[in-house]
Parts: structure tokens; C-alpha cells; sequence
């Protein structure tokens, strides 16, 4: 039996973590088997690979070189940690994926597209998700979050400037948008609980 691949994204401090962990938790109490896994990262190499993504200087990486490490970690992730998980029947909940490319790749840095998911059919075999949710927060109450929890310096990815990250929001609603079976928005300005109910209302279908 193959399991669930339920995927979060969104912008920087929108709360995909938080709701990952509340969302593993309840899950586990209904005695699913659950993975809680992050991109990049998620398995051994992905997670030598992010180190290489996060840190240094903004201008570490061209753009098609990051977009190839991106896809790489993401290959190894799939191969060793999402579809072994998949396959066993678990639900593999994870804070970004192939989505955050198309995202930050694409309306950041200018790949297009159809050659990120050419990279994503080579690397990943094209795998995508049963769902994703796209939490959205406004502009303010992301600077407050990312504030308070960057409060000693944010990493690469993360120091990228104000119209960048609008660019994200709108790259990311125009992508759900296009997919609207496999996507559903989530107002995440809302507090953490109230938050993790919306979102397991939406998986209501597969909770018998
Ligand atoms: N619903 C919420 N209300 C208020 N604060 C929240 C909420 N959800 C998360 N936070 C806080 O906002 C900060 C960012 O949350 P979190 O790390 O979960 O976001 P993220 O989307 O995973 O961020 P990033 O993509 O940058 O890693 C944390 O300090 C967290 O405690
Ligand atoms: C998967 C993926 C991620 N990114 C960016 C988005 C964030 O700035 C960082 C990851 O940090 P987080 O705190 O773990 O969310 O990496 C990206 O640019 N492209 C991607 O494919």
C-alpha cells in the first residue's frame, strides 16, 4: 500500500515547521506511521547538500548551479528517505519541495519553469505530492515571526531582500492556483492551533 506525500510551503517564517511538528504529533497519536522530513535535507547526502545551499554568501552560487544542487538533494531525499517511506504505507510530511524551486528558483532567480521540472523527471522521477498546502501570512506578521526568530542573523537563503520575497508570494498563488486538485491555501496569520485544525480538515478525507 503506498502511504501519503503531504508537502507545506510558502514563504520564510509562514510557520511550515511549527505545523509540521503539530501535525506529526497528531497524526502518531492515530497510530499513523509518520515521516516528518524537509527539503533541503531529508536524508544524509540532502543534508551535506544544504549546508552547500545555506551557507556563504549570497553570490555562493549562480543560479542554475543552485537550482542543480537544489535538484540533487532533492533526488536523494526522494531515493533514500520519500519513496522508501511511501512504500511502506507512511505519510511523509515535508516543509518544502519541488514547488520552492518552481518558487525561489523560478520567480527568484529566473530558471524557468519547464527546465526545473525537466531537472525534478530526471533527479526525483517527477514524484509530486498528494497535497500541498500553501500557508499564507501578510508581509507584517512574516517580518514579525522571522524577527523574533532570526534575532542573531538569518541564514543565505534567508537574508534575500523585501521585493524578493513578494515575488515568491505571487510565483507561489499563481502556482496553486494552476493545480487547484492537488493544492489548498491555509491563512496562516491565524494562531499555531487553529492553524493545525484547517489543515487537518483538509486531510479529513484520508483520516478514517
Ligand atoms: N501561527 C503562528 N502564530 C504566531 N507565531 C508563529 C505561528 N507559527 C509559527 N510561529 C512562529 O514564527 C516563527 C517561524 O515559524 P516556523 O519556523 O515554523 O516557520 P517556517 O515557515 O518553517 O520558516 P522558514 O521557512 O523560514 O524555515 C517561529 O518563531 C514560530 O514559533
Ligand atoms: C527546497 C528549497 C528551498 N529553498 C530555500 C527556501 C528557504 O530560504 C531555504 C530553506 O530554509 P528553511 O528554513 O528550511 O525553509 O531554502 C529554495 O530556494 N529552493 C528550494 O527548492
Amino acid at each position: 500500500m503506498r502511504g501519503r506525500f503531504i508537502t507545506l510551503e510558502g514563504g520564510e517564517g509562514v510557520g511550515k515547521s511549527t505545523q509540521i511538528r503539530a501535525l506529526a504529533a497528531v497524526l502518531a497519536e492515530r497510530g499513523i506511521d509518520v515521516v516528518a522530513t524537509r527539503e533541503p535535507g531529508g536524508s544524509t547526502g540532502a543534508e551535506a547538500i544544504r549546508a552547500l545551499l545555506m551557507e556563504g554568501d549570497d553570490d555562493r552560487w549562480d543560479a542554475r548551479s543552485e537550482a542543480l544542487l537544489f535538484a540533487a538533494a532533492r533526488a536523494d531525499h526522494v531515493a533514500r528517505t520519500i519513496r522508501p517511506a511511501l512504500e511502506r504505507g507512511a505519510w511523509v510530511l515535508c516543509d518544502r519541495f519541488v514547488d520552492s524551486t518552481r518558487a525561489y528558483q523560478g520567480a527568484g532567480g529566473g530558471i524557468t519553469d519547464a527546465d526545473i521540472m525537466m531537472l525534478h523527471g530526471f533527479g526525483s522521477l517527477g514524484l509530486l505530492p498528494d497535497r500541498t498546502f500553501l500557508l499564507t501570512v501578510s508581509a507584517a506578521e512574516a517580518h514579525r515571526r522571522l524577527a523574533a526568530r532570526d534575532a542573531a542573523g538569518a541564514d543565505r537563503m534567508g537574508s534575500k531582500p523585501a521585493d524578493y520575497q513578494a515575488r515568491l508570494a505571487a510565483r507561489f498563488a499563481e502556482i496553486a492556483a494552476a493545480e487547484p486538485q492537488r493544492w489548498r491555501l491555509v491563512d496562516a496569520d491565524a494562531p499555531a492551533t487553529a492553524v493545525t485544525a484547517a489543515l487537518l480538515s483538509e486531510l479529513a478525507e484520508w483520516l478514517s
